[in-house]
C-alpha cells in the first residue's frame, strides 16, 4: 500500500528548480533513505509530502488524499530540520502538551524510554543541550502513534552515542510496522537503518534502490596497497588517497588495475580491494549525473 507519492513533481522558487520532476513513492512498513548534498532538493521534497509546501508542477498524495488537507495528516508524524521548543516547558510538558493533541497518544513513560529521555523528564527544555533537543524533537514525532514519520536530518549535531540512542528509537518503531523516511547527510546512518536509498542530486532522483545497488550502480572499488617508490602512470584511476606509505585507488575496474601494478612491477605490499562505501559511491553519483 503506498502511503505518499510524488508523481512528476517540480517546485521552482523564483528562477531556482529545487525538484524536477520527481516521482517518488512510499510504500508501508518501508524505510527509506533521502541522501543528497546540501541543496539537492531532499528537503523541498519532504516539504511538499508533508503539505508545508505546494508542487510547482505535478501531484503529491498522502494517505491518498491532498497533503495540505488537515485530514490527511491525522497518521503523520514530522522533525523538521529545524525545530524550538518553549525553553521554560520542561520536557515532560512539551510531551504531555503534544500529546493532548491526540486521542490516543502513547504513554509519557514509554515515549521517553524509547528514545533514551527519561533522565531529562523534569528538565527545561531552554537548558538542554542542542543535541538533548534535537532527540526531544525528533521523540515528539512519535507521540500521536503516527503510522509515518519523516525526519529531516534527524540526528544533525548529534553525538555517537546520542546518535544510537536515536536510532534504536527508530528502528523500534519500523520493526512494530511503522513507514520512516528520513534525510541524511551521514552515509553511516542510512547504511545502518535504510534498506531503501534514494539519491537526490540537483533537483532530481539519480538513484532509488537497496544501499547495496546503489553501490553496485557506480560499481567503484577501493584497492589498497603500501608501495615505497613512485607509482607509475595508472589508467582508470578515478581517485587516490594517501596515509603515509599506504595508498588507496578509486578504480572502476580492479582486475586491470592489478594487473598493470604487477606489469609495470610495483613493489607493493598488503594489496587489499574491496567495495566502496556508499560515500564513495554517492560522491561519484552526485559528481557524475548523467551516468546514473
Ligand atoms: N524558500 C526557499 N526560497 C528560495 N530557495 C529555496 C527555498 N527553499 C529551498 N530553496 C532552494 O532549493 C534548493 C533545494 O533546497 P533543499 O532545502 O530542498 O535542499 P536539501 O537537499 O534539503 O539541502 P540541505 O541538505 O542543505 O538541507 C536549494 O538550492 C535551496 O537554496
Amino acid at each position: 500500500m503506498i502511503l505518499a507519492r510524488a508523481l512528476d513533481v517540480s517546485r521552482r522558487y523564483g528562477d531556482k528548480i529545487a525538484l524536477d520532476r520527481v516521482s517518488f513513492e512510499v510504500r508501508a512498513g518501508e524505510l527509506v533513505g533521502l541522501l543528497g548534498p546540501n541543496g539537492a532538493g531532499k528537503s523541498t521534497l519532504v516539504n511538499l509530502l508533508t503539505g508545508i509546501r505546494r508542487p510547482s508542477d505535478g501531484r503529491v498524495e498522502l494517505f491518498g488524499g491532498d497533503p495540505r488537507r488537515p485530514g490527511s495528516r491525522r497518521q503523520l508524524g514530522v522533525t523538521p530540520q529545524e525545530t524550538g521548543l518553549p525553553a521554560s516547558l520542561r520536557v515532560g510538558e512539551v510531551v504531555d502538551f503534544v500529546s493532548a493533541h491526540y486521542d490516543n497518544p502513547l504513554p509519557k513513560t514509554e515515549l521517553l524510554d524509547r528514545f533514551g529521555l527519561t533522565g531529562l523528564v523534569r528538565r527545561q527544555t531552554g537548558g538542554l543541550s542542542g543535541g538533548e533537543k534535537r532527540r526531544v524533537a525528533v521523540a515528539l514525532a512519535f507521540v500521536g502513534r503516527p503510522r509515518m514519520v519523516f525526519l529531516d536530518e534527524p540526528t544533525t549535531g548529534l553525538d555517537v552515542q546520542a546518535r544510537r540512542l536515536l536510532w534504536d528509537g527508530i528502528r523500534s518503531f519500523s520493526a512494530e510496522g511503522g513507514t520512516v523516511v528520513l534525510t541524511s547527510h551521514y552515509l553511516e546512518e542510512i547504511e545502518a537503518l535504510a534498506r531503501r536509498v534514494v539519491v537526490i542530486g540537483g533537483g532530481r532522483v539519480l538513484a532509488d534502490d537497496t544501499v547495496d545497488a546503489v553501490r553496485g550502480l557506480v560499481a567503484v572499488r577501493r584497492v589498497s596497497l603500501t608501495v615505497r617508490g613512485p607509482l607509475p602512470e595508472l589508467t582508470g584511476v578515478t581517485g587516490v588517497e594517501r596515509e603515509g606509505d599506504r595508498l588507496h585507488l578509486l578504480t572502476g575496474d580492479a582486475d586491470r588495475l592489478v594487473r598493470d601494478l604487477v606489469t609495470y612491477d610495483v613493489g607493493f605490499e598488503d594489496l587489499e580491494v574491496r567495495p566502496t562505501s556508499l560515500e564513495e559511491a554517492f560522491l561519484a553519483l552526485t559528481r557524475e549525473p548523467a551516468a546514473a
